[in-house]
């Protein structure tokens, strides 16, 4: 067995997006740069889509004599200058650690992992900035909870930016909403990390995967001997061996903390579907709950949306996906039970009901920019049910889609989710 010499570098982190979540998170990678400067590099790079913010009156920073608070600001300038995110994270302190970079490719430069976390209307953008810009070796995680629907079929966000960047990516979800993890009130999640058992210089056991580059392009079937296979395709470059490596174990280092208890499973698609999928499960439980019918209903939403994202994840990622995990993990039932009782997107749909409005109007005058995940999924996963002609072998996703699209009631909902004999 090759000996391994102590990793002489560490990991450089970049977090791209700095929404509610996105800064959440990288107040936890910046926590745990500190607490392992053996493993990563003691900044936190957050790349900002910039924009012009003012300091709200409620603030603790705002003050009317203050240059930074009578005229709006960079977000960038406000976030390294008061270590806030005073628009999408108000009232949490970022470690100062934690560098607001309003250039995408300059924050990513040099990192050897990237931790994608943003509406995920924005990936294919941002990995479009990116590509050519990154080092080849860099790994990433997915944070964003959504599918892409595009002529390659439907495709998970870590599939798309392992594919777009020509690097693995694993994924983070759970039941995780951002305002109480900011909090550090406890909860858990699972991160699905499946390496190429080059980057761990231990065996992992054989997955069987779907889609991304290391799935499609590089066999990971582990040999008897302590040395992994030659890659078929070396397009996935290797982690080189002055880094720590990426195994379990210190991907868990950069998310674990004493209030977020994480979970490393190597079920990419299960932990990516879960998170997904359960968006426009709770569009459903907002509109039940909005027309005042309480929570055995809430309760039947929820039941039958676990249903069908194991469904779904069975007969669309067959090769991959693991049933269990969405029972089991932090990423299916229990971020579905979160998601149903104070999420955004619960929220919303529960708010335009009551106030007959569209939701898209409630996310354009309730979020203050944060965007809704359940709207664009419920679109993209009809767009793929319906070049499928399996719209009818999951009636809740497309009940929503019908509300959404004004073709269908929020009272029908018990009719059009019931089986047909
Ligand atoms: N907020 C939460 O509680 C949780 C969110 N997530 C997921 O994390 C992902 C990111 O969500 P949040 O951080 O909550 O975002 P958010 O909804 O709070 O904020 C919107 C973000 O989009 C950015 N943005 C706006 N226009 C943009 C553009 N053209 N290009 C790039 N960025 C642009 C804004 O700067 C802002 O950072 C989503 O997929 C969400 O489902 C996952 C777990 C919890
Ligand atoms: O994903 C979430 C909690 O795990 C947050 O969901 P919302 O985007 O609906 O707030």
């Amino acid at each position: 067995m090759a000996t391994l010499g102590p990793a002489s570098k560490k990991h450089k982190v970049t977090v791209v997006g700095s929404g509610n979540w996105g800064s959440t998170i990288a107040k936890i990678c910046a926590e745990n740069a500190t607490a392992n400067p053996n493993l990563f590099e003691p900044e936190i790079q957050m790349w900002v889509y910039e924009e012009e913010v003012t300091v709200p009156k409620e603030s603790k920073h705002y003050d009317p004599g203050s240059s930074l608070c009578n005229k709006p600001q960079k977000l960038t300038d406000l976030i390294n200058a008061l270590h806030e995110n005073v628009k999408y994270l108000p009232n949490i302190p970022l470690p100062h650690n934690v560098v607001a970079n309003p250039s995408l490719p300059d924050a990513a430069k040099d990192s050897t992992i990237l931790v994608f976390c943003l509406p995920h209307q924005f990936i294919a953008k941002s990995c479009e900035q990116l590509r050519g810009k990154i080092v080849p070796f860099a790994r990433a995680i997915s944070c964003t909870k959504g599918v892409d629907v595009s002529n390659k079929g439907v495709q998970l966000f870590s599939e798309v930016i392992g594919s777009e960047l020509g690097i693995y990516c694993g994924a983070l979800s759970g039941a995780n909403i951002a305002t109480e993890v900011a909090l550090e009130k406890w909860c858990e999640t699972t991160v699905a990390y499946d390496p190429p058992p080059m980057d761990s210089r231990q065996p992992t056991p054989r997955v069987t995967p779907h889609g991304s580059p290391h799935h499609s392009q590089v066999d990971l079937t582990m040999s008897n001997t302590d040395t992994p296979p030659a890659p078929k395709h070396a397009r996935l470059q290797p982690l080189p061996a002055d880094y720590p490596p990426l195994n379990h174990d210190n991907v868990k280092k950069l998310f674990h903390r004493p209030y977020f208890h994480v979970r490393m499973v190597s079920d990419v698609a299960g932990v990516s579907l879960g998170g997904a999928l359960k968006n426009v499960v709770a569009l459903a439980a907002g509109f039940v709950e909005g027309l005042g019918w309480g929570d055995n209903a809430k309760a039947a939403v929820m039941r039958i949306g676990i249903l069908e994202e194991v469904k779904f994840g069975k007969m669309f990622f067959a090769d991959s996906v693991r049933a269990a995990t969405f029972t089991e993990e932090s990423c299916g039932v229990a971020d579905m039970i979160t998601s149903c009782s104070g999420g955004r997107n619960f929220r919303c749909a529960k708010m335009s009901i009551e106030r007959g409005v569209s939701i898209d109007e409630v996310e354009r005058t309730e979020l203050n920019g944060q965007k809704l995940q359940g709207t664009s999924t419920a679109y993209e996963v009809n767009q793929w049910l319906r070049s499928q002609n399996l719209e009818e072998e999951f009636p809740l996703m497309t009940a929503v889609y019908n509300i959404l699209e004004g073709k269908a009631r929020p009272e029908q909902i018990p009719d059009l989710i019931e089986p047909k004999d």
